[in-house]
């Protein structure tokens, strides 16, 4: 059934998740909140142009003004960064109608409190239905059609797979899961996994420190999930171990990207200057330090990333740190 969507946040995910429910043939409504950016894209659809090189669908209108986007929209896709997660659904709070639904697709934390995003959505939309869409997915090869699959988690079944119903088309398969905290914890916590291994790469060390970072790295996402109420399958899962290979091993990463610069020796700003686009992983790694502190969860390598980029601790000092721990059994 064809349906009309808002998707909020034109940035590279945003328009890729907007380009495969419009290719579905949902009506949908990008909003951006960079006027210059809308006002090219809607200068490309008006002249039957290319959106980022990909052809522009007919169902997919985009525009700068958020009254014009929600104007009788029931399903809202949220794909901000997270820094403006929560003053994004505050605005949103005066469209979303009543039987009004919400998705997002932002990996990271809330900068105020460290906590998930669905807290966030209770907060400032409470009594609506919502999802969250995560999963080993480069906006760039969704965007693309290339096959990819992700996780739609609700606590609402039916809400789940109805979006994942939505989304589903050639390019992109999306399972359902119940577990929105381990699906959300997957793919905020993968991005300082991500900045970890790129470090490592910067650093010059070999194949065996990745592998070794990401299996770790694994190991302390489940410890945090499970202090957080999550499932410990959702962790071997897309949202899981499935993103984390992929942005812990392909420089399509950004927050990979961003590591590799670190280890190569270039300040955080520099690199941050360089990639020119959201890093989720620094903010993340310092929402992460404080949220293992306070539930008492050992997430070392995390830390580390912390301690580097807080500027306390030079990147091979960190792996030095990291090697000489006191030994323990793997499980
Ligand atoms: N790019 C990707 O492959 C994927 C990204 N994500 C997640 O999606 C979220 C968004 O990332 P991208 O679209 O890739 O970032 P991007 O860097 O491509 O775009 C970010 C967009 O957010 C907008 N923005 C910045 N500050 C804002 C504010 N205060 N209010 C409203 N909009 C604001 C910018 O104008 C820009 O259009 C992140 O949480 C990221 O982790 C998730 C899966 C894949
Ligand atoms: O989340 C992503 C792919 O699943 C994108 O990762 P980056 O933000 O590191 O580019």
């Amino acid at each position: 059934m064809q349906r009309r969507f808002a998707v909020i946040g034109a940035g590279s995910w945003g328009t890729a998740l907007a380009l495969v429910l419009a290719r579905n043939g949902h009506a949908v409504r990008l909003w951006g909140h960079d006027a210059r950016h809308m006002a090219g894209l809607i200068q490309a659809r008006e002249n039957c142009r290319h959106l980022a090189g990909f052809r522009f669908p007919e169902t997919l209108t985009p525009t700068a003004d958020l009254d014009a986007a929600m104007d009788d929209v029931r399903d809202v896709v949220v794909v901000v960064p997270s820094h403006a997660f929560a003053a994004q659904l505050q605005a949103l709070g005066r469209y979303l109608p009543r039987d009004g639904r919400i998705l997002w697709g932002t990996k990271g934390l809330d900068a105020d409190s460290g906590g998930l995003l669905h807290g966030l959505v209770e907060r400032h939309l409470p009594d609506h239905p919502m999802a969250v869409l995560s999963g080993p997915s480069f906006a760039r090869e969704v965007a693309e059609e290339l096959p990819t699959a992700v996780t739609i988690a609700s606590r609402d079944a039916a809400f789940a797979a109805d979006m994942a119903a939505a989304f589903h088309g050639a390019g992109l398969r999306p399972y359902t899961s119940n577990d929105l905290v381990g699906v959300e914890l997957g793919g905020a916590v993968k991005n300082v996994l991500a900045v970890a291994t790129g470090i490592a790469d910067g650093l010059g060390l070999g194949a065996n420190t990745r592998a070794g970072l990401i299996t770790r790295g694994l190991a302390e996402l489940t410890r945090l999930g499970i202090a957080l109420g999550a499932e410990r399958q959702t962790f071997m899962g897309l949202s899981g171990v499935g993103d984390l290979i992929l942005t812990c091993t392909d420089d399509q990463s950004r927050n990979r990207r961003f590591g590799l610069a670190l280890g190569r020796g270039t300040t955080i700003e520099q690199a941050l200057t360089d990639i020119g686009q959201t890093v989720e992983g620094l903010r993340t790694a310092r929402e992460v330090h404080a949220l293992a502190e306070r539930l008492q969860v050992e997430m070392p390598i995390c830390e580390q990333v912390y301690q580097v980029v807080a500027g306390h601790r030079t990147a091979s000092k960190a792996l030095q740190i990291l090697m000489a721990r006191t030994r323990k059994s793997e499980f």
